[in-house]
Formats: C-alpha cells, structure tokens, sequence
C-alpha cells in the first residue's frame, strides 16, 4: 500500500483533517512506511465523558469532557487540559495529535494526549470549579497516571485546577501522587519555571528564527495576539531579556497598540486587576485582533487560539516571522500563502514546546522527590529549544521544505523508530 492510498481519511472534523494533512506532507516527503503512517493518522484511545455537577443555586448541570492519547509509542500520553464551551472531540483529538509530534520535536519520552471540558469558567464560581474539576478528574482517571498519561494546564486552566486534579487522584487511590500532573504549585511538587516556560520557549525559538533571517532581535518590533499564560510571558521575556519592543498585545477583550512599546510590567498588573483582560488600559491605541495580525511588524506570536490567521489575514501579513505560540494558530489556505511570501513560521509543535518541556522537567523532579533551582531550569530549557531549533533548521534545508513539515520528519521520524523498535508489526 502506498501512502497515497490510504482509505480512511474521513477525520472527526475540519481541525483534525488539518493536522492529518501537515503530517500527509511530511510523510510523503520522508517516504514514510504506509503501515506507519496510516496508524499515525488515528488518536490511540479517546474518551468522552458526561457528569453532572450541583450548582451554587441547586441545579444540576450536565457537562461534557474529552480526553484522547492520540499515541504512547514513546511513553506516557502528555499534554494540557483545557476548559472552553467551543472544545469538542475534533479540537481536543488534533490537539493531541500535535502532542505527539511536539515531545517527539523536542525529544521527550512522551506520547501525546489532551483533555478538555466544555464549559465557560468565567461563569462558574470557584465551588463550581472546583467541583467540576474533581468530578471531571475521576471521571478520566482510569486512563490518567504518572506512568499512563500526565494532563497539565491548558486554555482557562492553571495551577489551581492542578493541585485539585492531583488531590482528587491521590484521594482516589489512596496515595499522594504528585507526578499525575504537572504545572502544579510549588509547594505541591511544582516545578521552578514552569509558569513562565511556554513564553520563554517561544522567545528562545523567536530569537533563533531572528538569527536566521538575519534581524536582530533587540531592535525588533513585536505584536502578540492573545495574553494569557503564553502571551504575556512571552511578551515579557521577548522585551526584558532580548529587547524586543512589543508595540501591540490583544486578548478576547480587544487588542492595543502602541508604538513606543508597553510596558510589560504595568500591562500584566492591569490585567491581574481587571478581570483578567486588557480592555481599557490606558497607554494604548484600541486595534481590533485582525488589525493586530496584520501589522508592520517583524515578529508576530499568535498566543490565542487555533484558526486564528486565516487565508484572508495571511495575503496582508507584513511580519517577517511568526512565532506559533498558540496550537494550530495557522489556517492550511493562510500557510501555503505565508510560504508563497517567505514568512519564516516557526511552528507549534516547535515554538511552544518550552511548557512540555519544563512539565516534563517537574515530572522527573516529582518522581525523584529533589527539586532543580530556576537556574537549572532555565539552563536545560534553553538547551532543548535551541538544538531542537537548529535540527528542525537542518531539516528545512535537506529536505528544501518549510518548517512546519521539517518539524514533523524530525518528530516522525523519532515516533516511527519506536513503533519500529517495540515490533508494533512486521516491517
Ligand atoms: N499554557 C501552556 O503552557 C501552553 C499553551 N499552549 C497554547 O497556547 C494558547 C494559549 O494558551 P494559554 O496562554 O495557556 O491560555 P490562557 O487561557 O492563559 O490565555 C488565552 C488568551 O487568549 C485570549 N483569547 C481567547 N480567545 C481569543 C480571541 N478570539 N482573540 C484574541 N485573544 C483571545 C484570552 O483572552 C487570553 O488572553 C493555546 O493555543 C494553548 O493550547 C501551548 C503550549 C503550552
Ligand atoms: O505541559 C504539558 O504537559 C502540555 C502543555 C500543552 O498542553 C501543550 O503543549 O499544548
């Protein structure tokens, strides 16, 4: 059978079939086993899950959760939670598939997986939450565990959520089991530096793309659509540590502009004490998310959601390169155009791996009960992405192709091996 021959190409949705097609283009080009490659295409395992929660005032609320091991060739199924009344079994599916190629990128001995609930958590109270949480936990506990599969925070989940995922396990089984999730608190066997490691990945990566377009970073300018977790603290490392003046940021709330770039800082408190979004800070002209996509800038990090640079946005894109914080932030019509202009994207499962990474950092430290300073942390990280940058790079330039499927023969290429290797079938 030839790759091209594969018959079940039916996906759960449009986000999926997406994902399958980024990983067709690299399989072709790689000249991938087919057996391979059509078992590749498919999550191992997906599990749905419906649960009722008591609310504040006496209802009672049904919910739907996913949690889906897209594949465990390499090791436990790794990869965030997320809590969002749009997520459905189709986002949560290629959200794991990307999993896979992610820690397969970076090298970790991981497989991929992703859960998600659909829900609106601004709407609930932190009882809701919290209930809700615990419940959606046990619920996917019989594939969740520190040597099965290792959830951590995601879109509208943090900290918090994981320290009650944690308890909720360990009260189940009967033990405290700090390594079945990380991005945990610090005092709950939390790693130094996880907050801040997806923002600090992308700036890693955004700095290694800059050297190889041949700008320097600490006279670029910067726009960052979305300013949560991954926006913010790449906004803030990208200024403070590399100089890179971030002269527009946006959230779900609007985008700001401003060409003197912000003060990173003062824009965070902001948000921490406004509902946690950026509507009506002071220091900025108002732009709307599209306007921001758009702008004259050398780097754009899209840090929101996916689909969010569509065929339409990407014909006025002017950045040079673009730093994939988000999951799948690229649309496939946006990317042919974006490469068809020479816009250097460093894609996700590269440029966001830094928060894998360092979860899986906390896992090691959570298993072997000693704990690394932030020192050590950030030192092992920035060795990660760099040379996980410069062998994507290399790839790129064997195989003269783009980064996102240079990114997937490197990840391929790790994953086949071990299916390979542990004699899935015959080859
Ligand atoms: N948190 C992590 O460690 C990692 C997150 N990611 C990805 O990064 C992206 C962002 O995740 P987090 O920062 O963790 O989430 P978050 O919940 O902390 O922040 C999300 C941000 O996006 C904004 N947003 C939502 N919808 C928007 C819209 N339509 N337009 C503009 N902004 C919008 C929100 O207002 C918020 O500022 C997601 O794609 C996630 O899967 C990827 C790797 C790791
Ligand atoms: O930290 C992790 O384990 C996974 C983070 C995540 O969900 C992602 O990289 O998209």
């Amino acid at each position: 059978m030839k790759l091209s021959e594969l018959g079940r190409l039916e996906a759960p949705g449009p986000l999926y079939k997406m994902a399958q097609h980024q990983f067709l283009k690299a399989a072709k080009l790689m000249d991938l086993d087919p057996n391979i490659g059509n078992f590749l295409l498919w999550p191992q395992r997906s599990l749905v899950v419906h649960f009722p929660v008591v609310m504040d005032d006496g209802r009672v609320e049904i919910f739907e959760g996913y949690r889906v091991q897209h594949n465990t060739a390499r090791g436990p199924a790794k990869g965030g939670i997320r809590y969002h009344p749009e997520t459905n079994l189709d986002e949560v599916s290629s959200l794991a598939f990307w999993m896979t190629w992610k820690c397969a990128v970076v090298n970790l001995p991981y497989g991929g997986g992703k859960g998600g609930v659909r829900v609106d958590p601004s709407k609930l109270s932190e009882k809701e939450l919290e209930k809700l949480s615990r419940r959606f936990f046990s619920e996917i506990q019989m594939l969740v565990g520190p040597t099965k599969d290792i959830p951590a925070p995601d879109v509208n989940t943090n900290a918090k959520i994981m320290a009650w995922y944690m308890d909720t396990y360990s009260m189940n089984s009967g033990n405290t089991t700090l390594g079945v999730v990380t991005g945990k608190p610090l005092d709950l066997g939390g790693s130094e530096g996880r907050p801040e490691a997806t923002g600090r990945g992308v700036s890693i990566t955004a700095a290694e793309a800059c050297k190889a377009k041949g700008i320097d970073i600490s006279k670029a300018t910067v726009a960052i659509q979305g300013f949560g977790n991954v926006g913010s603290f790449s906004a803030k490392i990208l200024s403070e540590e590399y100089g890179a003046k971030i002269v527009a940021v946006s959230d779900v709330s609007g985008g700001l502009y401003n060409e003197d770039g912000f003060d990173i800082n003062d824009l965070i408190r902001y948000r921490n004490e406004n509902g946690g979004v950026i509507k009506g800070y002071p220091k900025g002209k108002a732009i709307s998310n599209e306007e921001l996509l758009t702008l004259d800038v050398d780097i754009l990090v899209p840090a929101a959601l996916e689909n969010a640079i569509t065929g339409n946005i990407a014909k006025d894109v002017k950045a040079k390169i673009i730093v994939e914080g988000a999951n799948g932030p690229t649309t496939e019509e946006a990317e042919e155009i974006l490469i068809e202009k020479d816009v250097l994207i460093v894609p996700d499962i590269l440029a966001n791996a830094g928060g894998v990474t360092v979860s899986y950092f906390e896992w090691v430290q959570d298993l072997q009960s000693f704990f690394w300073d932030i020192e050590d942390i950030r030192k092992k990280l920035h060795k990660i992405m760099t040379k996980s940058f410069g062998e994507v790079y290399a790839t790129k330039q064997k195989y003269n192709t783009d980064m996102r499927t240079a990114a997937y023969i490197v990840a391929i290429g790790r994953v086949a091996e071990a299916v390979k290797k542990r004699g899935y079938f015959p080859m």
